[in-house]
């Protein structure tokens, strides 16, 4: 377990900009050092926000987008191409703009795809597909990602892993279905706490004054159950990545400057 480090940026533009940055030499240190590299994209505002910074960063040329494997840390579980869908919606941001290998693009599965209207199947198939992906050097049935990211929801979700529902408590799987979300859909695909832990760096990103409440409760102590993202960490880095406006209720010493 790595304790959190905290980066805090002027707004959320900025936020998005310089993470962006971050996430590019992370990718292309990964790609020189392994050959290949392993990124975990998040839904929500954050993660869209980043992943259009991206588009329009000209540094984005330095990476190998042909060795790069991308998975997803949660999916609404919804059909193909449906426009709430978090794939629909990276490939609108960045995706389809950058000549990545079709086979290493790893999305969710669809509603009424193969596994028809059952999610917890499709959650099973998911983490088949981890499973196959891990290497004899990994811990357990998921591959040691390089960089996963997490949008901070305004009740500390993390994922599609909510506060008190099941999902959180899953110690053994390492991708489940989630039923009754309290954000639509209420049917949803997430990673588990164990998948998550087993990345090398969580990012987890929280811009706005929506989201202050949450980032203060999640950094204070809180257990898991309680607020998912204070359970979310990786094996060598944990990085918070915030703006001015979702850092305003951490305690003093939490602070950090702002970078401009
Ligand atoms: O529904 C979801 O919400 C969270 C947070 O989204 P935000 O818009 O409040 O930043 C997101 O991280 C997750 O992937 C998504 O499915």
């Amino acid at each position: 377990m790595t304790g959190p480090e905290l980066v805090v940026h002027r707004d959320k533009e900025l936020m998005a900009r310089a993470t962006s940055a971050r996430l590019i030499t992370a990718i292309v240190d990964a790609q020189a050092a392994r050959g290949t590299a392993s990124v975990v994209l998040t839904g929500g505002r954050n993660g869209n926000g980043l992943l259009a910074a991206l588009a329009s960063a000209p540094a984005r040329d330095a990476v190998d987008w042909s060795r790069l494997d991308l998975w997803w840390g949660d999916e609404r579980f919804l059909p193909e191409g449906d426009p709430d869908r978090n794939d629909t919606q990276a490939r609108a941001a960045l995706l389809d703009g950058v000549p990545l290998d079709p086979a290493r693009v790893h999305t969710m599965p669809v509603l009424d795809g193969r596994h028809g209207k059952d999610v917890d199947a499709a959650a099973d198939a998911y983490a088949a597909e981890l499973a196959a992906a891990a290497g004899p050097d990994d811990e357990g049935p998921v591959p040691a990602f390089d960089v996963l990211m997490l949008g901070v929801g305004p009740d500390t979700h993390v994922a599609s892993l909510f506060p008190e529902l099941p999902a959180v408590r899953e110690t053994e799987r390492t991708v489940v279905g989630v039923h009754g979300a309290p954000k639509p859909p209420p049917t949803r695909i997430s990673l588990t706490l164990p998948a998550i832990r087993a990345a090398r760096e969580v990012w987890l990103l929280a811009a706005g004054e929506d989201k202050a409440q949450a980032v203060a409760v999640a950094l204070s102590g809180a257990g898991e159950m309680q607020a998912p993202a204070a359970g979310a960490y990786g094996t060598s880095r944990t990085l918070w990545l915030l703006d001015e406006a979702a850092a305003a209720r951490l305690p003093a010493a939490q602070e950090r400057p702002s970078v401009s």
